[in-house]
């Protein structure tokens, strides 16, 4: 193809793929510093075009916004029952606009969400009953944070607890099979870069698929089918009481697309909240005068029996936290990668069709052109801006943009406030072994989510 964005040199055969190892997004971001804002890579057969400026990803996600719709299938996911399809894997078709308009509507509208809010606050105050009896322990962030936040959507979706706080086996069993699939659908597989030799399935990625989307099926397998002998038996629920699977019932959603759908959800809607917590409390046990500063906002107005009440999107400060904690940790840091379903133009250059196409949120997040001193976390510099996450300021957008954009933008959020809010409010936290906070290691380790290499450990203990 003529006039491709620039690169560096290709390899035969491999092309790029032994320079973009181990953490992509920075080796990506460098190349953008040597090359410019679009550049082309090739990992074994595939091109890959990386967009990392506010405006070659406005380029993406808005004016080339169709083109660049599609996604590529990784072959870890290609099961051969065509039923095992994940939403986000998908190109924009007819199923993928009716789960997204029914989520969209059933799930995420500030009608959902407010409907949702009694539900949320009970599994919140179990997750603070259980911190209170616990006080003085080591406890693991992302295992309490994900047993509160699965539970939470278990109900939503189904009107029943999928895990119980005390029972670490089985969260950490689903945590693992979801954590997995995830992660074989994004493991430089051989079979992606050579579909040549797809078939064999090499790494056994997408049999370890399988076996994970087969023992996950069970969680909510057995839950459908009680559902369906109800609803065959006659037995009548009023419209208030429905759940999501009613509504999925409903519209003849087969067990199978339910429970990928439930799968996916629970996958999208869980790490990525987990992960930007941990960063947040990491950030916030790093940054004491911040953390002060956040305590004493909330302390002003709210106490543990108004909290589960009140708005929490109207304290500023604690607010422009979660913000700079996505931004300088985005939970997707180059976003789900997208696929030219036709060639097309940007920046002067041609994306042919089949490129896959990330933009490199990191890469923006990170720039000094684009932030002042970027690799500071400091709050303040929301403070008094209009700079949202809602998809249009192409320097901020942690949750994509465009047709593709997360969905689940506001569910995430809500999640994000009323977790951090009472554990801001009514504890003080501390590392284990009386580490020192100012040296908290914060490397991070590439993923399709960006976590921490170490998972943070804090020990609560009540404030009076
Ligand atoms: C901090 C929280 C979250 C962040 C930062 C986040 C971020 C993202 C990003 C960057 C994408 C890709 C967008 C693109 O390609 O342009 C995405 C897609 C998606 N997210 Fe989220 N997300 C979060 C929470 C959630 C939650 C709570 C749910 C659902 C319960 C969810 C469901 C989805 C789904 C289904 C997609 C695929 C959309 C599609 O391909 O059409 N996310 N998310």
């Amino acid at each position: 193809v003529k006039n491709l964005p620039p690169g560096p040199r290709q390899w035969p055969i491999i092309g790029n793929m032994h320079q973009m190892a181990k953490n992509p997004h920075i080796a990506a971001a460098n190349f953008a510093k040597q090359y410019g804002p679009l550049i082309s890579l090739r990992l074994g057969t595939r091109l890959l075009v990386v967009a990392s400026s506010p405006k070659a990803a406005m380029e993406v996600l808005k004016t080339q916004d169709r083109h660049f719709s599609g996604r590529s299938i990784p072959d870890a996911l290609q099961q051969s029952f065509i039923d095992y399809y994940f939403v986000w894997a998908r190109d924009c078709n007819e199923h993928w606009k009716s789960c997204r308009t029914l989520c969209r509507a059933e799930l995420f509208s500030a009608k959902a969400i407010e409907a949702q809010s009694n539900l949320r606050n009970e599994k919140l105050a179990h997750m603070l009953d259980f911190l209170n009896s616990t006080q003085g322990k080591v406890v693991k962030i992302e295992e309490l944070v994900f047993t509160t936040l699965i539970n939470t959507l278990s109900n939503i979706l189904f009107s029943k607890d999928f895990l119980d706080l005390k029972d670490d086996e089985t969260a950490h069993r689903l945590k693992f099979g979801l954590f997995k699939i995830l992660e074989n659908s994004v493991t430089p597989n051989v079979s992606d870069f050579f579909p040549i030799v797809g078939g064999l399935d090499l790494q056994g990625l997408r049999k370890d698929c399988l076996n994970h989307l087969d023992e996950l099926s069970s969680f909510s397998n057995t839950i459908v089918k009680e559902r369906r002998a109800r609803i065959t038996n006659n037995k009548v629920v009023a419209d208030h009481e429905k759940d999501f699977l009613d509504l999925l019932l409903e519209n003849n959603f087969t067990t199978s697309q339910i429970n990928i759908l439930v799968l996916e959800l629970c996958i999208a809607g869980t790490d990525t909240v987990v992960t930007t917590i941990e960063w947040a409390m990491a950030e916030l046990v790093k940054n004491k005068e911040i953390m002060q500063k956040v305590q004493e906002e909330l302390k002003n107005e709210l106490n543990k029996s108004n909290i589960m009440k009140s708005d929490l999107s109207k304290f500023p400060y604690f607010n422009a936290c979660i913000k700079e904690t996505l931004r300088l940790h985005p939970v997707v840091p180059v976003l789900i990668p997208r696929r030219a379903i036709e060639a097309c133009e940007v920046m002067n250059y041609t994306v042919p069709q089949n490129a896959q196409v990330w933009v490199n949120v990191w890469a923006i997040s990170h720039d000094p052109e684009v932030w002042e001193d970027p690799n500071t976390f400091n709050p303040e510099r929301f403070l008094g801006s209009n700079i949202d996450f809602t998809g249009h300021d192409y320097e901020f957008i942690p949750f994509g943009g465009g047709r593709r954009m997360c969905p689940g933008l506001p569910s995430g959020v809500k999640s994000l406030q009323t977790i951090l809010a009472p554990l801001i409010l009514e504890y003080d936290w501390a590392l284990p072994n009386d580490e020192d906070p100012t040296k908290l290691n914060m490397t991070e380790k590439f993923g399709v989510t960006l976590q921490r290499e170490k998972p943070l450990e804090l020990i609560f203990t009540c404030r009076e």
